[in-house]
């Protein structure tokens, strides 16, 4: 079991996902030496956790997802090697990655194990924490698409996840479309639920503008560990910032252990420039949070809209109403044929 604190001196446990969430905005083209210029700037700044995969986790590169420039399993082993203090966490969807990507992940020195499922489908994920923890691994569980269940339902799949063997549960507003009460609503649930059994985590997207804020809930509300990505770099408007949270945390007397001029260096002098471009909230990105959409479906409405020249905010419009998850990137696809059938204009 962890702690329900890290320590005495730290209330939350950050962990950066701007080498992984941040991948989606790359289209998975990372580099090696910009893995290892941004872990060293991110541990130097005292980042405790930095998660490195592709965005759509292990085995993610293939044709649905868009292909890594760099084997994965390359950019874990530098990720290991240049961190001096930070953690190396890995994110894995069961059925995209399978058990021998966690090994092969731990093999390459990374402790963290991030396994993601929709926030219905728990159950799919109790091998994998199984072998994460036989393994000596730190097990965390991603309920991706929280703002699409009640905060009773989604307590119950946090319970899948701990009975599994995880040791955190995120609460994964996977579209950013939670707004305020309703992130502290869910957190407080999977509280309630998990006691002492499991710690509750927040992944917030900026979609609508609220990742600090949404984020300071879900620590008021007892969540032990947040997500960000410095500089926003993740997929959709991004992530809750982690520069902007740091700095927000020590405001409110919240302990972090990240320094925060030394991560406002990183995001501006590290991190922004192995962005392709910075993350905006435009149009695009806040039609996801409004309509409940998942944020790396951003790049796919883009290429889709441009392909068939119909409208991206119309293609992500219908994919919430399709209710749309993970994996099935494939039906943007078929919604974007149906605009250009029917002579949608593009936007
Ligand atoms: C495809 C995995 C996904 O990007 C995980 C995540 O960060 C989220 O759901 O927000
Ligand atoms: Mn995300």
């Amino acid at each position: 079991m962890l702690p329900r604190r890290f320590s005495d001196a730290l209330d939350l446990r950050i962990t950066d996902s701007s080498l992984r969430d941040g991948s989606h905005a790359k289209r998975h083209q990372f580099t090696a030496a910009e893995v290892a210029a941004v872990v060293g700037a991110l541990d130097a700044a005292g980042v405790p956790v930095i998660e490195v995969t592709h965005g759509d986790g292990l085995g993610g590169s293939s044709f649905t997802y868009g292909f890594s420039r760099t084997p994965e399993q390359e950019l874990i082993s530098v990720a290991v090697e240049t961190a001096r203090h930070a953690k190396i966490a890995f994110l894995m969807l069961p059925g995209v990655g399978v058990k021998d990507d966690i090994l092969a992940s731990a093999g390459n020195g990374a402790t963290v194990c991030r396994i993601a499922t929709h926030c219905t489908e728990a159950d799919i994920a109790a091998q994998h924490f199984g072998l994460a923890r036989d393994r000596g691994l730190e097990t965390v569980g991603f309920l991706m698409m929280a703002h699409s269940v009640s905060p009773e339902d989604l307590a119950k799949q946090a319970r899948i996840m701990a009975d599994a063997g995880c040791q955190c549960v995120y609460v994964v507003d996977s579209a950013g479309a939670l707004v305020l009460d309703q992130v502290s609503d869910r957190v407080a649930a999977l509280v309630a639920e998990l006691g002492d059994d499991a710690q509750v985590g927040f992944h917030g997207h900026e979609n609508l503008g609220l990742g600090v804020a949404n984020s300071v809930l879900a620590a008021r509300a007892g969540a032990t560990q947040i997500d960000g990505s410095t500089r926003r770099f993740g997929a959709g408007a991004g992530n809750t910032p982690v520069e902007a949270f740091v700095g927000v945390c020590d405001k409110l007397g919240i302990t972090t252990g990240i320094d925060f001029f030394a991560i406002v260096d990183a995001a501006e002098d590290v991190v922004r420039p192995a962005m392709p471009e910075e993350c905006r909230l435009d149009r695009l990105a806040l039609v996801m949070g409004y309509a409940g959409v998942y944020s790396s479906f951003l790049k796919h409405a883009y290429t889709l809209a441009e392909r068939y020249g119909v409208s991206g905010a119309e293609i992500l419009v219908e994919a919430g109403a399709r209710r749309l998850v993970g994996g099935q990137e494939d039906q943007l696809i078929d919604i974007a044929l149906t605009l250009a059938a029917r002579g949608a204009g593009q936007e």
